[in-house]
């Protein structure tokens, strides 16, 4: 097979059809006839000279055109003597792993479709050819053989999968990869028998015809390219070869010029002919496309198909002519094998080459067969899910036996991480090569992260714990304090009793206890545990609730727990007002928890604790007499200029008194003014009483603004005034307001 090859160019004159003249223009001749033509002799190439085709010159009628050809059938030339006599010897070849593409090359009506599809009753070079290779696959046996196929059409310079819905058949791009010439999603077809092979051309060819009048298409301007690809699996070599029979049914209309295709493939044959260094594959998809096959490592085969009469005898001539250039044509044919043995083949990371950012076409993605994996199998698949089968595939060249792409290169998506030096060049380590460690290495620091996280976790969680234990174990000695020597005597006074008790068991060892002594104890005990136990449920109910408290006031913004604390306050005061205490101090105790900062409310809690304690009453805070209207006037003015200052100089919490309290407490936290909220009868209201000046003044200004606004106020001096304004929780320093006037307004004070 490495011997040159030229295409070998046949010829056939069909027969004249209904209304046609046959007028004996063109005649296939054969010198052993010794006559210059002879319309109704067999074809071939004689022992005694080559048969050739006479055509009359169009100019000089006088003047005959000879064109001899390997072999040329006359018009009572049948099918099975073309297959036979020029088909057939390629199948062989194709069994060879040869690449073999037989042309069909003629003006429209000039029996192209004849020649190469036939008829039911006369099949013509495509059915023989597929019947002759499955019926030589037994020929075959060391071989695991599988055929598949693809059909294609170029029109007007695209191509279109005649394997797929022609609504749904876009244009596939023609690509080269390595100087391989492909067509890129090109459907594929497995075919398990001739009966399947049919079933798909005929679905197929419909596809083309129907298409062609839907798209206005003239079917004598395309050219068909189906392709039959013949793989064998040798397993004992594991070597598979890559064989091919294609079938390039060219139509030329009236003359090659009006199709470019054609036009161009005259070109290519001329520059080839002529040893031309640059050869004009590009300018056409159909010389491209077949390119292997014009030059290329195929055989070739083409068949001229020529009509009889003079009508086309200028046509003829182009045809004989273009043909007459080919037969110069030399191809060198390659077997088309692959060498699937087992390769080691590195992690793609490990090559260390950036991979290249356009994919191969998927044709060329085709994994290969690994020695451990069973051959390919073909199935047998019915017609109706053949479409569910299509892939990709190249077009009828052959693939490219270099620099062929793995499976393990198969589309990633990840990016390509360069491996820097002196990294483990493991193929799992690769794979985190891009961080400059090894997976060990990775892994390792993974463990410790993850391990660090869990203690930082674990030791998190303990404190918490820690905290809460201390936080309970203070809350129970605060409540055994609150609640006295009763309950706190008790542990006391078991402990006492437990260490005392090792000398009296000796001794109630040494007697016997009489009847009846130990039972008040015993009562005794029980009724300081169950009072004891009371305690303890009702303190995790006030730590639960406590809790709950905390986490409001951690939701809550600090002005919201401001206003919020003022809020309870005011309520507090209004229980306190009314006696009730014990209300009053767990109002005064949520106040305290929105606002945990501020002391006067934590002594306020401390007085009533201790009156509650000790059952003694609570007096509040002396009331502020009512101001007159100027007074009020002139508190308002004060009023103003002070929440101008408040604005200029916010209130730390610190800072925070009654008067912020009492003014927010309504309005704010529950955005309505509560008068007579305590409506004892007397005189005063709880009210919305404005701070005064000092409240939010320094306390140099604070004191000065007091003065000077309290200065007619016959109720308090200037000093007094401002302590009012700070002693609102009840201070022991705190000095009586005078008695209140008629409409004066009271401040909150507790
Ligand atoms: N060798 C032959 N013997 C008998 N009839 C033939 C032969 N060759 C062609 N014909 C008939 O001639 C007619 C035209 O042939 P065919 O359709 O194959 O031409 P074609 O080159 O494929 O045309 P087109 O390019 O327009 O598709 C058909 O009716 C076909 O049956």
């Amino acid at each position: 097979m490495a011997n040159a090859h030229k295409v070998r160019i046949i010829a056939r004159l069909r027969p004249r059809i209904d209304g046609e003249v046959d007028d004996g223009a063109i005649q296939v001749c054969h010198p052993t006839d010794n006559t210059a033509a002879s319309s109704n002799s067999f074809s071939s190439t004689s022992a005694a000279g080559t048969s050739y085709i006479s055509v009359p010159n169009p100019r000089d009628p006088t003047e005959v055109f000879k064109y001899p050809f390997s072999s040329c059938y006359d018009q009572a030339s049948t099918q099975e003597e073309v297959f036979e006599q020029d088909v057939l010897p390629l199948m062989d070849v194709v069994y060879t792993g040869v690449t073999v593409t037989i042309f069909a090359y003629g003006v429209t009506s000039s029996g192209k479709t004849h020649t190469m599809q036939g008829t039911k009753a006369q099949p013509g070079v495509i059915p023989r050819a597929v019947e002759t290779l499955f019926n030589k696959r037994s020929e075959y046996p060391q071989y695991q053989t599988s055929f598949s196929v693809s059909y294609m059409e170029i029109y007007k310079d695209e191509v279109y999968d005649l394997l797929v819905n022609r609504e749904n058949a876009s244009k596939l791009p023609v690509r080269e990869c390595d100087g391989m010439v492909f067509v890129a999603n090109l459907s594929s077809i497995p075919i398990a028998n001739e009966l399947e092979f049919d079933a798909v051309y005929t679905e197929a060819t419909k596809n083309r015809s129907v298409g062609a009048t839907n798209l206005n298409r003239a079917s004598s301007r395309s050219h068909a390219v189906l392709t039959i690809e013949v793989k064998m699996l040798d397993p004992a070599r594991n070597t598979r070869l890559f064989k091919m029979t294609g079938n390039d049914a060219t139509r030329m209309q009236e003359s090659s010029a009006i199709n470019k295709s054609l036009s161009v493939l005259g070109k290519v044959v001329h520059a080839l002919n002529s040893g031309h260094s640059r050869i004009p594959y590009r300018e056409s998809k159909l010389t491209r496309i077949l390119q292997d096959a014009l030059g290329g490592s195929s055989l070739g085969l083409l068949i001229c198909n020529l009509a009889p009469g003079v009508k086309f005898r200028t046509d003829t001539v182009n045809t004989l002519k273009f043909a007459a250039q080919t037969k110069k044509i030399e191809n060198k044919p390659v077997v088309n094998e692959q060498d699937n043995r087992p390769v080691v083949k590195p992690h793609f990371a490990a090559l260390n080459v950036q991979r290249p950012v356009q994919q191969p076409a998927k044709a060329l993605l085709l994994p290969e067969v690994q020695p451990t994996a069973p051959a390919p199998v073909v199935e047998s698949l019915p017609i109706a899910n053949t479409k569910a089968t299509r892939r990709g595939r190249p077009s009828l060249v052959p693939r490219p036996r270099v620099s062929r792409v793995s499976s393990a290169f198969q589309p990633m998506t990840a990016p390509l991480m360069q491996i820097p030096e002196g990294i483990p060049t493991s193929q799992s380590a690769m794979a985190f090569s891009g961080l400059g460690l090894s997976e060990e290495e990775i892994n390792d620091r993974i463990s410790k992260a993850v391990e660090a996280e869990v203690a930082r976790r674990l030791e998190e969680r303990e404190r918490a714990r820690i905290k809460e234990e201390e936080e309970r174990a203070a809350a129970e000695q605060a409540a055994r304090e609150a609640s006295g020597s009763g309950s706190g005597t008790p542990s006391r006074k078991r402990s006492t009793r437990s260490k005392s008790r090792s000398p009296r068991k000796e001794e109630a060892q040494a007697q016997p206890i009489p009847p009846g002594v130990l039972t008040p104890l015993l009562k005794r005990h029980k009724d300081m545990d169950n009072e004891l136990q009371s305690r303890l449920q009702e303190l995790e109910k006030k730590y639960e609730r406590g809790d709950k408290e905390a986490k409001l006031v951690a939701a809550l913004s600090p002005v919201s727990r401001k206003k919020t604390g003022r809020a309870y306050v005011a309520l507090a005061r209004a229980h306190s007002e009314k006696g009730d205490l014990q209300v009053a101090l767990d109002l005064y105790r949520k106040a305290e928890s929105y606002v945990p900062d501020n002391i006067k409310l934590k002594e306020r809690i401390i007085e009533i604790e201790w009156a509650v304690k000790n059952e003694r009453p609570f007096v509040p805070s002396p009331k502020r007499a009512k101001k007159t209207k100027a007074e009020r006037k002139q508190e308002r003015r004060e009023n103003q200029e002070r929440e101008q200052e408040e604005k200029e100089n916010p209130l730390s919490d610190d800072q925070m008194d009654v008067d912020e309290v009492a003014t927010s407490l309504f309005q704010g936290a529950f955005g309505a003014e509560i008068t007579n909220a305590v409506d004892d009868g007397s005189s005063e209201e709880i009210a919305t009483v404005p701070r005064s000046k000092s409240a939010s003044a320094s306390p140099n200004k604070r004191r000065r603004a007091e003065v000077e606004s309290d200065g007619s106020s016959e109720q308090a001096t200037p000093a007094k005034r401002a302590k009012t304004k700070v002693v609102v929780y009840g201070s022991d320093d705190e000095e009586p307001l005078a008695a209140p006037t008629k409409k004066g307004k009271r401040k909150l004070l507790a």
